[in-house]
């Protein structure tokens, strides 16, 4: 079943067409990744399917409705975004950032429940944050701050989670361990995960489709075997790369040509 369905995108600022005519489809369960060169019109192109930024024409159908005759609080429900920015500096502590994500779930002033409390407690430990609960999120380093992020997105238990760029602060191991996590709530929960990604081996490991942008467009979609090529990628990276396999995954992996 198609969860989203795009037809004809465009997205302007201004007379400047960041998104031209773009139409594709992400099914239910998908572990759904968007890449392409920076200045492509990823994070637009998110931005816009999650509700965030109104297209200047075409549309965005979710569960066969368009996405504005969905309510704030519907969509709030439905979907959690991970912005690029991940979450500011601000004088909270790690518990109460990730408590933010019960909100939509919550009356109007209500406090977390017991229920709410579990599932905050749950991801807490689940991501390591467990000792770190009470520490201000103004004292974490970028990476720390997204992983913050990511666990109030998880908070939220939303049916489909949306990540802009989810590894660019984080070391390797904490990439494995954020890309896990997110692979196993996919797995455990049946949430349809749309990300950004630069990391194109990355994007090879965990997504099942791939999208690929270049200046607005879309140059191809589909399986990642049939998108993460090394021709095509070459070509729109504008940098010569080598496939290789990856000996245990048997996924395509890519590497600088080192010229
Ligand atoms: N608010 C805005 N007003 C005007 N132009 C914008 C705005 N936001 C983005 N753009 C332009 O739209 C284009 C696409 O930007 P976008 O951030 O969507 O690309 P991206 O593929 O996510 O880039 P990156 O990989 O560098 O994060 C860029 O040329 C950018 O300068």
């Amino acid at each position: 079943m198609n969860l989203f369905e795009i037809q004809n995108l465009n997205q302007h600022y201004g007379s400047f067409a960041v998104l031209r005519n773009l139409s594709f489809a992400i099914s239910q369960g998908d572990m759904f990744g968007i890449i392409g060169p920076n200045g492509s019109g990823k994070s637009t192109l998110i931005r816009t399917i999650s509700g965030l930024q109104p297209p200047t024409s075409g549309k965005v159908l979710l569960m066969d409705r368009p996405l504005s005759s969905h309510t704030s609080k519907e969509l709030a429900r439905q979907i959690a975004v991970l912005e690029q920015e991940g979450t500011p500096a601000l004088p909270f502590t790690i518990e109460q950032i990730v408590s933010m994500g019960r909100y939509p779930w919550l009356k109007p002033f209500a406090d977390l429940g017991s229920h709410d409390k579990a599932v905050v407690e749950n991801i807490l430990v689940k991501l390591n944050l467990g000792p770190k609960r009470s520490q201000k999120v103004s004292t974490l380093s970028g990476g720390q701050r997204q992983l913050v992020s990511l666990a109030r997105a998880m908070a939220q238990e939303p049916r489909i989670l949306i990540l802009d760029e989810p590894t660019t602060y984080l070391d390797i191991g904490h990439q494995s361990l954020v890309m896990d996590h997110v692979r196993q709530w996919h797995d455990e929960l049946g949430i349809t995960v749309i990300m950004v990604l630069h990391d194109l081996n990355i994007a090879a490991q965990y997504c099942n489709r791939i999208l690929l942008l270049d200046q607005g467009e879309i140059v191809t979609w589909g399986k990642k075997e049939d998108v993460l090529r090394e021709e095509t990628l070459t070509q729109v990276y504008k940098t010569d790369l080598v496939q290789v396999h990856h000996p245990k995954l048997g996924v395509p992996q890519f590497l600088l040509s080192g010229k």
